[in-house]
């Protein structure tokens, strides 16, 4: 019997080290075989399979992306559910598997493992949104690209004497727009925790230009105007009907130029924050996370997900792991907006 291994959710950076040492420790330590399924959950209900032997996962760990593929594939939907899981596992000899997502993905590792199926989880999110671990991997390479993208976009903005709105993700969390923002010297950071009014953003904005400096205005995609009901969407919705998020930077750059009278630009990381190489601190803590999952396929504790907490890895049950999020506390908020204006 083998280990199936999936990645489901948006992509993020570190997937593939985890894949790597959960094989490299399941392989060499407990002499167990892996296979891969492909596309996330429809892999599982598809009975989509790819060999996971020692020479493939080889280098993967700098690899950005996951070399398995994902999706957003609700398992239950269409000709899934936990029957056919069950059979396309016992047809292909799978006995358990290791799911990498985010909260979608665990709610629905969850359901599964309530149905007797053995599944162990280990937590992903660029977004750093999941609350029962203090890190997912991916967070640190998503903050250091956006802190690149704004070192830049502050020269070009100092040349022209221009104010720069740089939209970085973060759906229901601030965590990116507070780190990469703080990082970068930004004079406003906007955060979906805290809505804020234009007055009080404009004011920020324009006591930078008093101070004849160029504004750096971070904002997370989730943010919304102390006006608006909902965050920005015109994107249509995603796999699982939920509003795409973005644009909210393009809103909020002509307001501010028409309130403050300088001249604004916005930019949209969007998926560049996903991709690419992931930084050591991602590889380190995706590889350690990996060879978890296998310690706790070994140790059947199903319906856990691997954890950090402090430098420690430990193992948190998924009911406990799903509906509450990590979001941006008061008192982080409050430290940040000190530097801000
Ligand atoms: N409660 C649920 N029951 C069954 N399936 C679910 C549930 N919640 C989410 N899913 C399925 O799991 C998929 C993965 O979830 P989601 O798209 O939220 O990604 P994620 O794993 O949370 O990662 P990300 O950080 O990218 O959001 C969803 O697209 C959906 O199809
Ligand atoms: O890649 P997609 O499906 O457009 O999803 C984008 C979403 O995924 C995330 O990157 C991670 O959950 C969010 O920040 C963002 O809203
Ligand atoms: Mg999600």
């Amino acid at each position: 019997m083998s280990i199936g291994i999936l990645t489901s959710g948006g992509d993020c950076p570190g997937l593939n080290a985890v894949i790597r040492g959960a094989v490299l420790k399941g392989t060499q330590i407990y002499n167990q075989e892996f296979v891969g399924f492909r596309g996330g959950w429809r892999g599982v209900v598809d009975g989509d399979i790819m060999p996971l032997a020692r020479k493939d996962i080889q280098g993967i760990s700098k690899q950005g992306g996951t070399i398995l593929g994902t999706s957003r594939t609700n398992p239950f939907e269409g000709d899934g559910g936990a029957d056919r899981v069950r059979e396309n596992m016992a047809r292909l000899g799978v006995d358990s598997l290791i799911a990498i997502g985010g909260e979608g993905t665990l709610a629905a590792a969850k359901r599964l493992t309530d149905a007797g199926i053995k599944i162990v989880g280990v937590p992903k999110t660029v977004d750093n949104d999941l609350s029962a671990t203090d890190y997912t991997f991916g967070f640190d390479t998503a903050v250091q690209i956006a802190t690149d993208a704004m070192d830049r976009l502050r020269t070009t903005g100092d040349s022209h004497g221009r104010c720069m709105v740089a939209e970085v993700m973060g759906r229901h969390v601030g965590w990116i727009a507070l780190h990469s923002g703080m990082a970068a010297g930004a004079h406003v950071i906007l955060i979906p925790e805290q809505k804020t009014s234009l007055d009080q953003i404009c004011a920020w904005v324009q006591s930078v230009k008093d101070r004849g400096r160029a504004p750096l205005v971070v904002v997370a995609e989730g943010f919304h105007l102390d006006s608006m009901d909902d965050p920005h969407s015109e994107r249509g919705l995603d796999a699982f009907g939920r509003p795409r998020l973005g644009g909210i930077g393009e809103i909020l750059a002509p307001i501010i130029e028409e309130r403050t009278g300088l001249e604004t630009r916005a930019t949209t990381l969007g998926h560049i924050q996903r991709g690419g190489t992931p930084s050591s601190y991602d590889r380190v803590l995706a590889t350690r996370y990996g060879m978890a999952a296998v310690d706790s396929v070994m140790h059947q504790r199903w319906g856990r997900m691997v954890s950090l907490s402090g430098t420690s890895i430990t193992h948190v049950a998924f009911e406990d792991a799903l509906g509450k999020l990590n979001t941006v506390s008061q008192s982080r908020y409050d430290e940040a907006a000190i530097l801000f204006g």
